[in-house]
């Protein structure tokens, strides 16, 4: 698009929430949220005032055949000039016709001729660039080559040039600058979905059971329509300035009344009746003003509400996580997790693949904790995130089996693959905070993935949220749900997280070093209600982790992992105690000797009377 239009995408506001309430009424999130938006936009002054002239003149202008004194061509010669008056209150002009009919017929070919332009910038460059900042790929790349090649090209130049073509029909040279407009759409959404995108909370979403569909209605539309919003109004003053523009020299059909023709006509006639220019300049002016101020008030408004709602976004940092653990090569597929011989490799820009999982074997049974362990970069994550489906754009599974419960899942269908997390395989982050979107409760988050996994109702999932929450012994369940991420500790958020891996009965866990990011009493608590649900539930758990004492302390097998491969796998007691591989035996001496071991496990009951 050419330097005429908005180019720059406004500052991405936080985004409002959006999350839908609970209908437990212990559940529910407060009504005052709802509607909140209008009310701060009321309590603007600006606001209020650039909303009431806009309505005002929309009003206006589409009433204008009821409001007009008199048909807009009527003229009649002998009144040119005429000052205003009672019955033509802005006078008439060159040819004797009522300004005021010209005013507000010319309004309906002005606007009308934004609004079209608008509508297919908006069509064309929001869901492209939703779909290229959320898909990325060769869509992206050669949307974006489209891009800047429409906006390399000045806007003004190609409406002239598009006139040449199409004629002097206005209408048509406005979906020419709808074209030219959509750009600068595109690029806004595409950057900031780009950046939502990495965000843990859509990874966690994902891992969930989530749709893309669901995930970008829910978590990206709610962060892309504040900047869009502003956008529309930028581009709309720009629509209105450049058809007005087009009119004003001449260019438009001249046919019917429009803003700029009448600049046009007045221009010619400034030194006879300079007044003549005041109202359709005014019309623009107000117009245009209203609209950067409203979009101005609305931005504050969105940026209000999130600011309150996210108070601090975590760090964006990838989690780096940690793959299963350990099955013995030689136990049998028969498995909860069984994974064999998976290789995961990475497409180069040089068009050759690099491979940093080797060759993984993995068993994880039903009721057993399997540790993985392994330094950073070893491919604990990157093997975590093959089991689940999720590996980042240019990753795949090159090689190997992965099967759950029996059935494969390489190369399973997205939707079969996305029915597995949400409902037998759930997996708890590592970082809790970034893992729970700022903009939405704690009940939202809980209760939207079960509604949509478990196809139950939203009273039904807000009670099973207020279970869950007790079952992972947070008190005060109904307020905590009511409650926003930076509202509640980081040990909380994980618990919330594994209530919300709970909530759909898994049978298997993936734990991503799901203690790193807490303070060693939380930690504690933290593997302490892992280890009871898993005994309570028989669960199967692949821990992956990098701490050797929580490997003692909570495994029952455990697979050490060295560049990609798995180097030694075996029980706990075995692989702790007479570790057989060299960097096992290294990763057990860079442990402190007298580092303080934790107590073992027990229930909380007993803990509470022991303490
Ligand atoms: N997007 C990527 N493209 C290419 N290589 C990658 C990519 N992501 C990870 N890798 C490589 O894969 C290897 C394994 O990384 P992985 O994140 O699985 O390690 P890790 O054992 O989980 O480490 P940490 O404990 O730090 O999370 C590393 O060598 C890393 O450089």
């Amino acid at each position: 698009m050419s330097e005429n239009l908005p180019a720059d995408a406004p500052t991405a506001t936080r985004p409002e929430p959006s999350g839908a309430p609970l209908h437990d009424p212990g559940a529910q999130a407060p009504p005052a949220r709802r509607g909140t938006l209008l009310r701060r936009l009321l309590r603007n002054p600006l606001g209020v005032l650039s909303a009431g002239v806009l309505l005002l003149l929309l009003v206006a202008v589409a009433l204008a055949p009821l409001l007009a004194p008199q048909a807009p061509d009527a003229s009649s010669l002998g009144d040119a000039f005429a000052a205003p008056s009672g019955a033509h209150p802005m006078g008439m002009d060159s040819a004797g016709r009522d300004i005021l009919s010209r005013i507000l017929h010319g309004g309906r070919n002005t606007l009308g001729g934004a609004l079209i332009a608008l509508g297919i910038a908006l069509a064309l460059g929001v869901p492209s660039g939703l779909y290229a900042g959320y898909r990325g790929g060769w869509f992206d790349s050669v949307a974006n080559w489209a891009v800047n090649l429409v906006m390399a090209l000045p806007a003004m130049v190609v409406l002239l040039a598009s006139r040449a073509i199409l004629g002097p029909d206005v209408w048509a040279l406005m979906i020419v600058l709808g074209v030219l407009a959509a750009p600068s759409f595109f690029r806004l959404v595409r950057g900031i979905v780009a950046g939502v995108r990495a965000e843990l909370y859509v990874d966690a979403a994902k891992v969930s059971g989530l749709s893309d569909l669901r995930i970008v209605a829910r978590h990206v539309l709610t962060v892309v329509r504040g900047p869009v919003i502003i956008q529309v109004a930028l581009v709309a003053g720009v629509a209105i300035a450049l058809q007005a523009g087009l009119e004003f020299l001449g260019v438009g059909g001249g046919s019917a009344p429009t803003w700029g023709a009448m600049l046009n006509e007045a221009f010619q006639n400034i030194q006879r009746a300079p007044l003549l220019l005041l109202w359709p300049g005014l019309a623009l002016g107000l117009t245009n003003g209203a609209l950067v101020l409203l979009a101005g008030a609305l931005r504050d408004g969105l940026e209000d509400r999130t600011g309150e709602a996210a108070g601090t976004r975590r760090s964006r940092r990838r989690t780096t996580a940690a793959a299963p653990a350990a099955g013995d090569a030689a136990a049998d597929r028969s498995a909860l997790l069984s994974v064999r011989g998976l290789t995961v490799a990475y497409a180069q820009p040089d068009g050759t693949d690099k491979e940093v999982v080797h060759g993984v074997d993995i068993d994880v049974r039903a009721g057993e904790i399997v540790g993985l362990v392994g330094e950073s970069g070893s491919g604990k994550t990157q093997s975590a995130f093959a089991v689940l489906g999720i590996l980042p754009d240019g990753g795949r599974v090159s090689g190997g089996s992965v099967t759950i419960k029996g059935q494969e899942v390489v190369g399973l269908p997205e939707r079969a693959r996305r029915a597995l997390r949400g409902g037998t395989v759930a997996y708890v982050p590592q970082e809790p905070m970034s893992n729970l979107d700022p903009s939405f409760t704690i009940g939202s988050q809980l209760v939207e993935p079960m509604r949509h996994t478990l196809g139950i109702s939203r009273r039904e999932a807000a009670r099973r949220a207020v279970d869950l929450l007790r079952l992972v012994e947070i008190p005060h369940p109904e307020r905590t749900l009511r409650l926003y991420p930076h509202e509640i500790s980081g040990g909380m958020a994980q618990r919330v997280l594994i209530a919300g891996a709970m909530s759909c009965d898994p049978e298997l866990l993936i734990a991503d070093e799901p203690t790193t990011a807490l303070d060693v009493r939380v930690q504690a608590e933290v593997l302490d209600l892992l280890r009871r649900l898993q005994k309570d539930r028989g669960l199967g758990v692949l821990l992956v982790t990098h701490d050797l004492g929580v490997v003692a302390d909570l495994c029952d097998r455990v697979a050490v992992m060295n560049t990609g491969r798995i180097v030694e796998t075996g029980t706990t007691e075995q692989v702790l105690h007479a570790p057989r591989d060299a960097y096992t035996r290294a990763l057990l001496g860079a442990v402190l000797d007298e580092a303080p071991t934790r107590a073992p496990w027990q229930p909380r009951e007993a803990r509470s009377t022991t303490a």
